[in-house]
């Protein structure tokens, strides 16, 4: 049989009752603890105090008169008595030892400050189960029942490391691995993002990275594998949105020869191919309820069965996800599952479209452009004229660095000599209707899921203003009768609204 033991600060009703008893001003309550003792039977009773020795002393003797178990009674420091750090200290390593044996612990809630009652519930909650008793002059000796579980309720959501304290722990302006180089920056915000995600890389938690198509989503899910402990295992991408409905168990978890039509070969999933390494899973939310319970499986214990496969396969996996969705809009309309929400977003990188970077466009610009150059030596002497570089500021951007990137290398394989122009520039960026920056892109939009009105106009504004200005040949007068406007005054004002410089 388990010894049960009985574990309890000494509060000032404890002292105070034995004090009354021997100033004979009452004997009304023995206090707390002598009122449980005289009630309950324990093997042996553990006592922790922070009141002078001399004072504790009278009672400790009292006590061990009264009850028939042995008693030991521990005198700890703490610079006040609420100070939770020092309760939290005391308490977890008395617990420590009392436990190393195997033991059934009960907690005396009710003596000492409300700090070292909220102590006790947490650990008793979570690292060290024990039942719970108190004991009042009006209630008597009662058994606490505390009806919800921490640890299986609370503590993943608190594992979370939210954004203020991932900030709080970036503020050291701790050297950046060199694998988050190639994420070009001069923006505070991301460069705040690269030591939050250095600081996620180094610890082994799951990431989740918020952000619009083409903002680097997977560029800091690399950076993240390779700055971290798993660089040398494999980086598996996939994208989730892509996988058909009736493929997508298939791909994440592999198929045994002859599962299904087509299976002429056994062929691993992705979680598999990343054993070891890092998942990265863009497109997360798109995910079908289903999958999500089977995906919730491998993440709490690292298993899942191969389609057609009767054996378990077990793997160990970093997992990074990415989304443009609000998952937590869609765990509150019950599209997402909140317990599988809770698993992947412990560490949460918010990427900011590149329109909300500022001093980011032209450092990026010459960047791709280098990076195009060392893929295809041709364009390797191409520079971006000042005025191309107007029209790249002006830009709305909707689809990020990728638009970016594309419309540069575009742009770099029309221009004919070295100097990509305005011309050139205007050129690739109108081949792209589909991102919203052409007459169908602007006419494309879906009402029913709201727009913004004044965002769409903004770009036709600044898609024509530019080329209005070049047909004029920089006279402004002339550009905002092209564009059918009132007078210069009115262009200016359309200009200032909409952010643009005069080209
Ligand atoms: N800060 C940056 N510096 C340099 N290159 C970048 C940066 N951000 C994005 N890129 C480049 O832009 C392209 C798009 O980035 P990436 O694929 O990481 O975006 P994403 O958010 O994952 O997009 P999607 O969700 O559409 O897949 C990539 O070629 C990437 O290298």
């Amino acid at each position: 049989m388990n010894k049960h033991i009985l574990i309890s600060w000494i509060g000032a009703n404890d002292l105070k009752a034995v004090e009354n008893v021997q100033s004979e001003v009452s004997s009304e309550s023995l206090g707390p603890l002598a009122s449980t003792l005289s009630e309950r039977v324990f093997d042996s009773v553990e006592l922790i105090y922070n009141y002078p020795k001399k004072r504790v002393a009278p009672y400790i003797k009292w006590l061990k008169a009264r009850c028939k178990a042995p008693i030991t009674a521990t005198h700890v420091t703490l610079t006040s008595p609420t100070n939770f750090g020092e309760i939290y200290e005391q308490v977890n390593s008395r617990l420590d030892e009392l436990t190393a044996h195997k033991t059934e612990l009960s907690v005396l809630l009710s003596p000492g400050t409300p700090a070292m009652q909220a102590v006790w519930i947490l650990l008793g909650k979570t690292r060290y189960p024990c039942a719970f008793i108190q004991s009042s002059k009006e209630q008597g000796v009662q058994d606490v029942d505390i009806p919800f579980q921490l640890a299986a309720e609370y503590i993943p959501a608190a594992k979370q490391l939210n954004a203020k304290r991932i900030n709080k722990l970036a503020d050291t302006s701790a050297p950046l691995n060199a694998a988050f180089d190639n994420i070009v920056t001069k923006n505070p915000k991301m460069l705040k993002l690269k030591q939050q995600a250095q600081i996620l890389a180094e610890r082994e938690v799951p990431v989740l990275i918020y952000g619009e198509s083409g903002t680097g989503k997977e560029l800091f899910s690399r950076a993240i594998h390779n700055a971290s402990k798993r660089a040398k295992k494999p980086f598996i991408p996939i994208n989730c949105g892509a996988i058909p409905a009736d493929l997508v168990d298939s791909v994440l978890f592999g198929h045994k020869k002859g599962a299904f039509t087509g299976a002429t070969a056994d062929k691993p999933g992705v979680f598999e191919q990343a054993n070891g390494g890092t998942l990265f899973l863009d497109e997360f939310g798109e995910l079908e309820p289903q999958v999500q319970v089977r995906l919730l499986r491998v993440l709490q214990d690292g298993t899942f069965t191969p389609i057609g496969g009767t054996n378990e396969q077990k793997v160990n996996v970093r997992l990074v996800t990415a989304t443009h969705r609000n998952l937590m809009e869609k765990v509150a309309e019950g599209s997402f599952r909140e317990d599988l929400f809770y698993r992947i977003a412990v560490g949460v990188l918010h990427l900011p479209p590149i329109r909300e970077r500022e001093g980011d466009l032209t450092l990026l610009a010459k960047q791709l452009l280098a990076n195009l150059a060392e893929e295809d030596e041709s364009l390797k002497d191409k520079k971006i004229s000042p005025d191309a570089l107007n029209i790249i500021l002006a830009h709305a951007w909707r689809g990020n660095v990728r638009e970016l990137q594309s419309t540069l290398l575009r742009a770099a394989l029309w221009c004919q000599g070295d100097e990509i122009t305005a011309a050139d520039l205007r050129q690739a960026l109108f081949q792209m209707p589909e991102n919203g920056s052409g007459r169908e892109g602007v006419l494309s939009h879906d009402v029913s899921q709201g727009i913004d009105l004044d965002e769409l106009i903004g770009d036709l504004t600044r898609h024509y203003v530019p080329m209005a200005f070049d047909a004029a040949k920089g006279v402004k007068k002339e550009a905002a009768r092209l564009l059918g406007l009132e007078n210069h005054q009115t262009l200016d004002n359309r200009m200032t609204k909409y952010g643009i410089t005069k080209p």
